[in-house]
């Protein structure tokens, strides 16, 4: 199909955070998508976001000296109700029954939404405006659901009081918040890779590589490695590889 250029997303923001790499192996297979024609026709929207900080002076976390090099940056994430890991988020249902028609009312849309979303979930954020990042949609499933995805730096001192506001919330939704473990430890498997043998949500680790990537937090090496150990460690334990087997 021919592609016109109105259709076509033109947005510089989009085109910096484009993934060098894509994980290898990856089962469910998520499609980048940045034609707003196509977005436009997608029954159901979610947008999920990342918050993150970089403290000034490295720290060693959970006090393990033998961290081979101390973390600076803080990811957040989320343990949800059914147990697995994600960003805050969720559908934005205002685009679902009033679709805007163009691209940047579309995304002021998504990002009230997932603004709304993370203040329902952790009582923070209500006015926020985060970055948009990339959308993708998920192949080989009848209903569409188009995942957009979105970050937001924060001031070391913001990230703290993040865990005290997400304590009064009354989501039920949301059991817990955890830091991804941005290191491996000595015997290669302790740590990121070791985090990623979890269930993730919709396509949240495949966002989460990205915007490790993107944003330089670790190298490509480091995360390709983290990467393979983790699906060596999923099929030595048995389990298959339902961790990268992403659940709707
Ligand atoms: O962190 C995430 N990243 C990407 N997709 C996610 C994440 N969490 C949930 N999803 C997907 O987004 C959609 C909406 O799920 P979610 O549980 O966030 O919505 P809700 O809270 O509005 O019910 C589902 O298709 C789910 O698989």
């Amino acid at each position: 199909m021919e592609e016109t250029q109105s259709s076509k997303v033109v947005d510089s923001s989009v085109a910096a955070h484009k993934c060098p790499w894509t994980p290898p192996n990856h089962p469910n297979s998520f499609v980048d998508c940045d034609d707003f024609e196509m977005m436009k026709k997608c029954p159901y929207h979610a947008a999920h976001l990342m918050l993150w900080s970089r403290d000034e002076k490295p720290f060693s976390p959970y006090r393990l000296e033998e961290i081979p090099l101390p973390m600076q940056t803080k990811i957040l994430m989320q343990v949800r109700f059914d147990g697995s890991f994600g960003f805050p988020g969720g559908f934005v249902d205002e685009v679902e029954s009033n679709m805007p028609s163009t691209f940047p009312e579309f995304l002021s849309l998504l990002q009230q939404g997932v603004s709304r979303e993370l203040f329902e979930e952790m009582n923070f954020g209500k006015d926020m405006r985060p970055s948009y990042v990339y959308s993708c949609y998920p192949t080989g499933k009848e209903e569409q659901v188009m995942l957009h995805f979105f970050m937001c730096q924060l001031s070391p001192a913001q990230m703290k009081a993040i865990s005290w506001c997400s304590i009064i919330s009354t989501s039920d939704e949301v059991v817990g918040l955890s830091l991804v473990p941005l290191f491996t430890l000595n015997d290669g498997r302790r740590g990121l890779p070791t985090f990623l043998t979890n269930s993730f949500a919709g396509n949240a680790v495949e966002q989460l590589l990205k915007s490790i990537l993107t944003e330089g937090i670790l190298s490509e090496e480091e995360v390709k490695k983290a990467y393979q150990v983790a699906f060596q460690l999923l099929q030595k334990r048995g389990a298959g590889t339902q961790a990268f087997e992403f659940i709707r």
